[in-house]
């Protein structure tokens, strides 16, 4: 598991959040549009081809590949592909945690394009926060951990919307952390989540990423 390493001052890291952030935001905007327009069909092919031509502009410079997780000298992280949280991918809802002493929890919107059971959230994509959150609560004071186990229980169906997620380590054994978390709606918990998070072997890459 390769980690790049960028010699980037924390400015220009933000610097680079706020070139690209918006440019996400208006993506996922986008998104959420295609799924939810009404407008009439002359009107869906023109906006086809004002987007496949911004999206070859976009294409004239690119990386080869994903973007990677990237981190600096101060062990800031750019996990900016991440599929739950990447600053630069539009599918990430994006769920942020903040880390507490006990663990972390994160509050977050999950709109039409998540949908699986009418207006309620797909089960993978529940399966998808839980094992992100539960991956930061692992990795919290340590070093990124990788997912071996996570066995996720629906209570009940998570309406889209506004949500939250928490999740704790409970136990260690050796390079094994015992996650448990849970994802919630105002009413109280939907699904709760427990799961193995294994530190890799013989890591090179930055510790206590922030
Ligand atoms: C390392 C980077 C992880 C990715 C990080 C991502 C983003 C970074 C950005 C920010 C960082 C912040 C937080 C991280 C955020 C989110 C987390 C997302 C995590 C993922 O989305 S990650 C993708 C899905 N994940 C995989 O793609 C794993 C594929 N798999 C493997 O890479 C190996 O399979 C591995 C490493 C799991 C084990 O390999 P290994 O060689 O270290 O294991 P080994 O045999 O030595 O066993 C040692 C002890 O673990 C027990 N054990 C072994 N395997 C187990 C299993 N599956 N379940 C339960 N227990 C298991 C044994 O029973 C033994 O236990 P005991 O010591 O008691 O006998």
């Amino acid at each position: 598991m390769q980690f790049t390493l960028e010699d980037i001052t924390a400015d220009e890291i933000d610097r680079r959040r706020g070139v690209y952030g918006p440019l996400t935001d208006s993506v996922r905007d986008l998104i959420d549009a295609v799924i939810r327009t009404e407008v009439d069909a002359a009107d869906i092919d023109v906006a086809r081809r004002r987007i496949d031509e911004v999206v070859a502009d976009l294409r004239s410079r690119q990386i080869d590949g994903s973007y990677g997780v990237r981190f600096n000298t101060d062990a800031v992280g750019m996990p900016w592909g991440n599929a739950v949280m990447g600053v630069r991918n539009a599918i990430a809802p994006p769920v942020r945690t903040v880390a507490d002493r006990e663990g972390v929890t994160a509050e977050f919107t999950l709109g039409a394009a998540y949908e699986g059971p009418a207006h309620h959230v797909h089960g993978g994509v529940c399966a998808m926060v839980l094992d992100q959150v539960l991956g930061e609560a692992a990795a919290a004071d340590d070093i990124p951990c990788f997912t071996g186990t996570i066995t996720v229980t629906y209570r009940r169906p998570t309406p889209l919307g506004a949500l939250s997620a928490r999740a704790e380590i409970v136990d260690r054994d050796g390079r094994k952390k015992i996650v448990r978390g849970t994802l919630s709606d105002a009413d109280g918990v939907t699904a709760e989540a427990e799961g193995v998070f294994i530190v890799p072997k013989n890591w090179s890459g930055p510790s206590n990423l922030k």
